[in-house]
């Protein structure tokens, strides 16, 4: 029989984890978040209750609904507060070596039979499995951003991932409402092998000054019918972590196509992330987001 998740625990309170913990809520699971500080924990959860704010407004939940999904979610600023749930979705900076060390501490807590689910863009499921005591219940749960309006989750099972934990994160993903792509386990897997290496171009594309910023996000926009532009939707998904994916990309598949562009790498190494430190390919600081290059 397939194991039912009632209770998720949710690592890291960024844009990924107040999103996952919103949606588990929503359908009615337990959910404990956990970040390094009060602060972060603090700020998540004034995000998610604006976000569940802004789907009462659209009447795509009840304020009952949204109530009632607020009061599921606790928050922990220590691992320890994790050890009852029955899955944790690790969901911290894209920083193989950060992750190690939480899945280390992580497995010391936790009790024998919870799943672990990594929503790594990138790194392989695998090696992240094999950093813990139990690479079998271990298993990539790959959320899209913005989690509560994107319908798709990808499913990556590790080398040892058995077939009881796949059906359990199965029934989870379907539980919260998404579509499930299954990947094999290739660095990227399948949306980021594809979206990432796009939008690399489109930083290449404005390093060679073949276009600015406002014009490779309208010809890409307008001219085929992308939602956003390559270069605000890197902004959103934080160019920390497109560079992350690229570098795994690169070293995972060692073929130079997969060359971050200097102009993302300098962007990170000053601090540029997005919307997240409010400037990137845009300045946020402003009432309207203004072109950076
Ligand atoms: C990197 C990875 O590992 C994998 C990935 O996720 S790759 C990224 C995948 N995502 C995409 O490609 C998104 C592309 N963009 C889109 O599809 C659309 O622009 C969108 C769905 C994000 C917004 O669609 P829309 O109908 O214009 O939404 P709208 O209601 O106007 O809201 C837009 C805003 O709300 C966010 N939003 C709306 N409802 C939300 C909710 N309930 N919870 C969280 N965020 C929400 C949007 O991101 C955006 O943010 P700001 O207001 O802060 O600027
Ligand atoms: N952004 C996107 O579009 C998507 C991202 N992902 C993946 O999801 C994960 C998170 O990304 P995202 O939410 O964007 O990142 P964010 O930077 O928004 O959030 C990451 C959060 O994790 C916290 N954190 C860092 N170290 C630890 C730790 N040891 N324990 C607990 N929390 C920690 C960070 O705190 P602090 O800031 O203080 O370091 C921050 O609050 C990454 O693996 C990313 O690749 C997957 C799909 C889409």
């Amino acid at each position: 029989m397939t194991k039912e998740i009632k209770s998720i625990g949710v690592i890291g309170s960024g844009q990924m984890g107040n999103g996952i913990a919103h949606v588990a809520a929503l359908a009615g699971m337990n959910v404990v978040l956990n970040d390094i500080s009060e602060d972060r924990l603090k700020s998540a959860m004034a995000t998610i209750n604006g976000n569940l704010s802004r789907q009462v407004t659209k009447k795509v939940i009840t304020e009952a609904e949204h109530q009632a999904a607020l009061k599921k979610i606790s928050s922990s600023a220590t691992l320890d507060g994790l050890a009852s749930c029955d899955l944790v979705v690790e969901t911290a900076v894209e920083k193989e070596e950060v992750k190690r060390k939480i899945f280390h501490d992580l497995c010391a807590v936790l009790k024998p039979d919870a799943i672990i689910g990594s929503n790594t863009s990138s790194i392989s499921i695998t090696r992240l499995a094999a950093s813990t005591d139990r690479p079998e219940k271990f298993i990539g749960i790959h959320f899209m951003n913005p989690v509560p309006l994107m319908e798709l989750v990808e499913l990556i099972r590790g080398i040892a991932t058995d077939d009881a934990t796949f059906e359990a994160a199965r029934a989870f993903v379907t539980r919260v409402g998404k579509q499930i792509a299954v990947s094999e386990d290739f660095p990227a897997f399948i949306v980021n092998r594809i979206l990432l290496p796009m939008i690399n171009e489109a930083i290449y594309t404005l390093y060679e000054g073949v276009g600015n910023v406002q014009a490779i996000d309208a010809a890409m926009r307008l001219g085929a019918h992308h939602p956003m532009g390559p270069l605000e939707l890197a902004d959103f998904i934080g160019l920390d972590t497109c560079l992350s994916i690229m570098q795994v990309l690169h070293e995972g598949l060692a073929d130079s196509k997969y060359r971050p562009c200097p102009l993302l790498v300098k962007y990170v190494e000053a601090g540029w992330l997005g919307r997240k430190s409010q400037r990137g390919f845009y300045d946020y600081r402003g009432d309207k987001p203004v072109p950076t290059r």
